[in-house]
Formats: C-alpha cells, sequence, structure tokens
C-alpha cells in the first residue's frame, strides 16, 4: 500500500500503529487479577517523566496495522480486551472497537483523557496528567480515576481530579513504580484517613508478567 493510503487509513482509526499486543492478568485497578487481552497502541505526546513505556511514544517506530486483523487476533484469546497505549484515544477508537463488540468482547480502555474520548468502551480507567490534563466528557464517563503518586503533590492532584469525576467513579491512588518504597506508606496513610480511595498497585511487575 502506498504511504498516502496508510496515513489516511491510520487517521480514520482504520489501522493503528501496533506496538504490541499480549495475553496477561490486568495488573491496576479495579479489574486487577482478571485475565484479559492487551492491545497497546504506539503514539503519545503526553510525556509523564516516569512512563514506563517510552518506547511506545513514537507512533512511527510501530507498524499501522488494520483494525480488522487485530480484533481477529485478539477474539481467539480472550473475551476481556484492553486497549493501552501509548495514548489509544491519539486515535480515532471507533473502528477499533466497534469490531470488538461486533465479537461480543468486553471492552476496557487505559487513558489519560488527554484527547478527546472516541469508540465505546464497557469500562474506562481515567489516568490524568497534571502536564495535559483530561479533555472533554471522559470525567463524566469515567469509571475508575486512577492517579499515579509521585509525590506528595500527587495527593492534592487526585482530590483535586476526584471533584471533577461522577459520583460512581472508583477512586485508586497508584505509587509510581520506581517510587514505590518511598511512596506506599505515604497512600496507606491517605488512604487510611480519607477512606473513598482505595489503594492500586501494579501487581503484574510482582508477579512478573507483562
Ligand atoms: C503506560 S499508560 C498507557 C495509557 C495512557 N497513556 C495513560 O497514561 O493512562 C498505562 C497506565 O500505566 C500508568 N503508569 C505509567 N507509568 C507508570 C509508572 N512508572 N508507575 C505507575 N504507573 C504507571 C499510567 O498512569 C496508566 O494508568
Ligand atoms: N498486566 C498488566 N496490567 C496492566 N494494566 C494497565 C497496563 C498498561 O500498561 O496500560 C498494564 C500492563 O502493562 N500490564
Ligand atoms: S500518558 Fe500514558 S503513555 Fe503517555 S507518557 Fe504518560 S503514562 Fe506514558
Ligand atoms: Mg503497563
Amino acid at each position: 500500500m502506498i504511504k498516502e493510503d496508510v496515513t489516511g487509513l491510520v487517521n480514520k482509526g482504520e489501522m493503528l500503529p501496533l506496538m504490541e499486543e499480549f495475553y496477561t492478568i490486568q495488573g491496576e485497578g479495579y479489574h486487577k487479577g482478571t485475565a484479559a487481552y492487551f492491545i497497546r497502541v504506539g503514539g503519545c505526546d503526553v510525556g509523564c517523566h516516569w512512563c514506563d513505556v517510552k518506547e511506545s511514544w513514537n507512533a512511527e517506530t510501530h507498524p499501522p496495522t488494520a483494525v480488522d486483523s487485530i480484533v481477529e487476533n485478539a477474539a481467539k484469546y480472550s473475551d476481556t480486551i484492553v486497549v493501552t497505549g501509548g495514548e489509544p484515544l491519539t486515535w480515532n477508537m471507533e473502528p477499533l472497537t466497534s469490531r470488538l463488540k461486533a465479537k461480543g468482547l468486553k471492552i476496557h480502555i487505559e487513558t489519560s483523557g488527554a484527547y478527546p474520548l472516541t469508540g465505546t468502551w464497557d469500562w474506562i480507567c481515567l489516568s490524568p496528567k497534571k502536564i495535559k490534563l483530561p479533555t472533554g466528557d471522559i470525567y463524566e464517563r469515567a469509571d475508575e480515576l486512577k492517579v499515579i503518586v509521585y509525590n506528595q503533590h500527587d495527593f492534592k492532584f487526585a482530590e483535586e481530579q476526584a471533584e471533577k469525576v461522577n459520583k460512581d467513579c472508583i477512586l485508586y491512588l497508584q505509587p509510581e513504580w520506581s517510587r514505590r518504597d518511598k511512596m506506599v506508606p505515604e497512600i496507606v496513610d491517605f488512604v487510611m484517613k480519607n477512606p473513598k480511595w482505595k489503594v492500586s498497585l501494579q501487581t503484574h511487575k510482582y508477579l512478573n508478567i507483562p
């Protein structure tokens, strides 16, 4: 296919820069412990300095892949699909999610919310970032809010973000991985004092799975 055609299909969300796909256990948040197939889409310009998948950022380094083939493959593994990245909302998620839905799969997203919400989702995990705040109606639509705690200021940020979400949204604080020894005791203390919050850990990293 010629380059312009590929670009056109990526712009429509009919093709996506696919970084990796893997069947694993959801490690984080409300669905932790549940087997799921992960689709990691490349491309993110948010720039979190502690991001644990910086290799995802440059979309050019990930092959444009037809969503039909992504869906065909995913359906073989699991009835629960987690779309992550990179920042999946960089792209139009409508073609991917409508075809996953047509297969009867449950579709979850991990997103910073930095770009408008596209696609149809059974579960939305919103992990807002100070450097590029969520946009549009995602606060109303989020099922869980997962704030990463790197330092003390992140507790204040978490409370500000919690003011914006819908009343059913489940609130999580997750330690930034490299700072976990320092921040876990602070998170534990905070959650005991503010029990509307829950702790989320990156349990897959303790299990040594993807
Ligand atoms: C890599 S991001 C991809 C999805 C989307 N860009 C986002 O940030 O939500 C997946 C999840 O991992 C979290 N995360 C990334 N790096 C982390 C780290 N070093 N420690 C803890 N959580 C991290 C993000 O906040 C997000 O909830
Ligand atoms: N097992 C596992 N669970 C996860 N939950 C969110 C992840 C992500 O990178 O979006 C992730 C991941 O990378 N692996
Ligand atoms: S928004 Fe997500 S993928 Fe992008 S830099 Fe931050 S954690 Fe990494
Ligand atoms: Mg991860």
